[in-house]
């Protein structure tokens, strides 16, 4: 189950979460929710459109109802605008009581910006509000400053967090961590993947990450497994219709050439 804006460009956003799930867990069906229309990636700022909000909350309901079902097996979410965030927090709520095993995880990538430029994302106090409903919030560097000095309320929540590439990881490579609600961390150290930075990496880290969730995978596992489906993905790039740097496209699709673009 994926939340977020499209991006009809594919680079990021639920076209990226739906082929990043097609291919880490082929059998598992897709569902998506939009919250936003974007248009991004002709060298402007990115700007967003939020469907009329009686669809959305409509589309939210369903899914709430498939999760009572236990037809939800974990949800990604990536970008809310701010007009979208209470319906999503009205879900997240209410997925949050439900009871093991029918509820589903909740992996909540937050996105404040574009990395064109242009702010896509709700503000950080209704940012704040769906974190603390999740399960594993995966910010980028940029992100997590929005969030910092909340760290104690968001443990008390049970939420976990991951802080990509962290600081002091030496040359060549890189680092990501994992801070479990208990305190207990844990760090994926390992060669950094040469080559230009795609567009989208955090929306398919967090979509892989669900994806192991789904399988009934501790944090630490499905985090692992993702890291590591994601450092193999970096190395098959094409050149996006917005001229940037795109991991691949849904399963069979070729991986065109230019992989270098920037
Ligand atoms: C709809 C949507 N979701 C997420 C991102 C972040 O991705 P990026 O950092 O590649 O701009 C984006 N630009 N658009």
């Amino acid at each position: 189950m994926v939340i977020g804006g499209l991006d009809p460009t594919g680079g990021a956003g639920l076209l990226r979460d739906s082929w990043t799930a097609q291919r880490v867990a082929p059998t598992r069906p897709v569902v998506a929710v939009a919250t936003a229309l974007t248009d991004q990636g002709r060298g402007r700022p990115a700007r967003a459109w939020v469907p009329p909000l009686a669809t959305v909350r409509a589309e939210l309901d369903r899914v709430g109802a498939l999760a009572e079902g236990g037809a939800i097996a974990a949800v990604k979410i990536g970008m809310v605008p701010e007009a979208a965030a209470g319906a999503v927090l009205d879900l997240l709520t209410r997925l949050r009581a439900l009871g093991s095993p029918t509820r589903p995880r909740v992996v909540l990538d937050p996105v404040a910006r574009a990395s064109d430029g242009g702010s896509l994302g709700a503000s950080p106090t209704s940012a704040l509000a769906l974190i603390l409903a999740s399960d594993l919030c995966t910010p980028n560097r940029d992100e997590r400053g929005l969030f910092a000095g909340h760290e104690a309320s968001v443990r008390a929540a049970g939420v976990a967090w991951l802080d990509k590439a962290v600081e002091g990881a030496g040359a060549g490579r890189v680092c990501d961590r994992l801070v479990l609600p208990d305190g207990r961390a844990r760090s994926y150290l390992r060669p950094r993947v040469e080559g230009p930075d795609p567009r989208g990496t955090g929306c398919a880290l967090a979509t892989a990450l669900a994806c192991g969730l789904a399988e009934g995978w501790s944090l630490e596992r499905a985090t692992k497994a993702a890291i590591a489906w994601l450092d193999e993905a970096r190395r098959h790039l094409h050149r996006g219709p917005d001229g940037r740097p795109h991991l691949a496209g849904p399963p069979g699709s070729r991986s065109r050439s230019g992989a270098s673009a920037s």
